[in-house]
């Protein structure tokens, strides 16, 4: 195997669990393969505690989706597959439909950089049963990833309040794929630039970065070293200073900074990589401007995330640049997402939409049925509520109710005449068609950022933050209340 040759071969119709196949099978044996079906792709919590979640990877998706074909090898691999009794798992005729399955779903999803909340559909999938089906592992993995680190980076970036935050995570990523992916979506959440040169090339991030202890080790002195740096370098200087004496790694820095500035050239800064951050940066600064560098920046990194971040700013470290690699492109402390794929609607033999719900002994679990709508209600640009709703039941109503999906005491009334709104859920394939263009990731990363503008501090708070209301429309809570109801059949003893 050569991972950078053969690893996908082409397709990518395979990365999926083994169970999907065999129910699109079933479903192609049973005759309901082309039966129309409503799937939601959903969260059930926040991830990190945080108070908002930002969407990612929907890009990804739209390029599965327009390549979801089986292609020969694929189906080879399948048709060699044997059931203990030696027979085939799946029979010829079903892998010539599979050859055959052309695309055929609308999506409707949530753009990537928007502000989600938990039971919202970040994607929407309605097709027939069995594409619907086929779609699912592969969509949990792109959306809970992306997601996730977007969400990370997005906090991280809220935590440095305006100074740059630089992704350099590519070593300690889970992988090859989730560092691409991760420095894609640390960029989305609002990091500034990547050291994964491979991402910069593949989807247009910036990538910068400044030098490793092992350039300062291979010569004898720190100050030879530096001096060896800004002379291949000398627009791009920015000294890590640590290798040995912190504060004399300052010195140095200086000390070729002033050589640079004899030939015309600015020194960008230093970097601490160990020690007390707060201890330190604050020394380079009050070095660095007394020696009449008030411009060169103090980059720190080593093992940071949003809540040493935090502290540094608390304790007024002079630090203006981040570098944040394993907490973010990990997501450390809570290393998946956690968002799952319900079948929300089925349509019935006699062409009738028939809602679904997965019954639970956890009401959180309860999924929310029907084709829906998400609202976002805007007071004066301020995002007020967001409403799960049916179509059917909010035509020409002045006032709605929203309720919350698990705790049917918290309700909010919105009066639709004094806010704006705006819908979640955007066309993005009809009848297997892309109807949406992506937008560049330029413009992915200011969403992210219009977004987060929109919401009250309170909300983005790292810790305890206020919770934002996302309510069922009282018609559809209703609808849902009676599906379990019936689902549930309590009046039987
Ligand atoms: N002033 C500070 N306040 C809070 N946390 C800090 C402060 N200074 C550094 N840190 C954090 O404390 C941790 C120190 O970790 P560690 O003990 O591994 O580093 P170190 O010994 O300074 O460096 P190294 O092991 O790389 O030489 C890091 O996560 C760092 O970001
Ligand atoms: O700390 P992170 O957020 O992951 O950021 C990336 C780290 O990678 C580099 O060193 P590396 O960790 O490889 O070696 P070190 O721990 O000895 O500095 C760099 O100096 C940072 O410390
Ligand atoms: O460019 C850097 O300073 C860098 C890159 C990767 C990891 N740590 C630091
Ligand atoms: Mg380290």
């Amino acid at each position: 195997m050569k991972i950078t040759k053969d690893l996908y071969q082409g397709s990518l119709a395979l990365l999926t669990d083994f169970y999907q196949l065999t129910m699109a099978y079933a479903y192609w044996k049973s005759g309901k393969s082309e039966q129309e079906a409503v799937f939601n792709l959903f969260f059930r919590k926040h991830p990190f505690q945080s108070g908002f979640t930002i969407a990612a990877g929907l890009e990804y998706v739209v390029d599965f989706c327009n390549n979801f074909t089986f292609n020969e090898d694929d189906l080879s691999y399948l048709g060699n597959m044997k059931n203990s009794d030696g027979s085939p798992v799946f029979v010829p005729d079903f892998l010539d439909y599979l050859k055959e399955m052309k695309f055929s779903c609308d999506i409707d999803a949530v753009e990537e950089g928007t502000v989600v909340f938990p039971h919202t559909p970040l994607i929407r999938v309605k097709g027939p049963l069995i594409q619907c089906q086929l779609l699912e592992t592969a969509l949990l993995n792109i959306i809970n990833f992306q997601t996730l680190i977007a969400t990370k980076a997005a906090r991280v970036v809220l935590a440095a309040k305006g100074d740059s935050v630089l992704e350099f995570g590519l070593r300690r990523a889970q992988g090859i794929d989730g560092a691409l992916a991760a420095s894609r979506a640390s960029y989305i959440g609002g990091c500034s630039a990547t050291s994964n040169v491979m991402a910069g090339k593949l989807f247009g991030i910036p990538v910068s970065g400044t030098h490793a202890h092992s350039w300062i080790m291979s010569f004898d002195t720190e100050l030879e070293a530096f001096k060896a740096y800004a002379d291949a370098f000398p627009e791009k200087c920015i000294f890590l200073v640590d290798t040995y004496d912190t504060v004399n790694g300052i010195r140095n820095a200086i000390e070729v900074g002033k050589i640079l500035r004899e030939n015309g050239k600015e020194m960008l800064g230093v970097r601490i990589d160990s020690g007390d951050l707060a201890y330190f940066s604050n020394i380079a600064r009050e070095m660095l401007d007394e020696a009449g560098f008030p411009d060169a920046k103090v980059v720190a990194s080593n093992d940071l995330d949003e809540h040493i971040i935090t502290s540094l700013k608390i304790q007024e470290a002079s630090i203006s640049v981040w570098g944040v690699g394993t907490k973010l492109v990990t997501a450390y402390d809570q290393p998946a997402l956690g968002a799952v794929y319900k079948l929300a609607a089925i349509k019935n033999k006699e062409g009738v939409w028939e809602p679904k719900v997965k019954v639970s002994q956890q009401s959180i679990k309860i999924n929310i049925p029907g084709e829906h709508q998400i609202s976002r209600f805007l007071r004066n640009g301020r995002a007020v509520a967001d409403m799960i709703f049916l179509q059917e039941d909010v035509d020409n109503k002045s006032s709605v109710m929203i309720i919350d999906p698990i705790d049917s005491t918290k309700r909010k009334r919105l009066n639709l005449g004094d806010l704006e709104e705006y819908k979640l859920l955007k066309p993005i394939f009809k009848a297997g068609q892309q109807v949406y263009v992506c937008p560049p990731i330029e413009a992915i990363k200011q969403n992210t950022k219009d977004n987060l503008q929109c919401f009250d501090k309170t909300h983005k708070r790292l810790t305890n933050p206020h919770v934002y209301p996302v309510g069922l429309e009282e018609n559809l809570y209703q609808l849902r209340t009676d599906l379990v109801f019936k689902m549930k059949n309590y009046d039987q003893e």
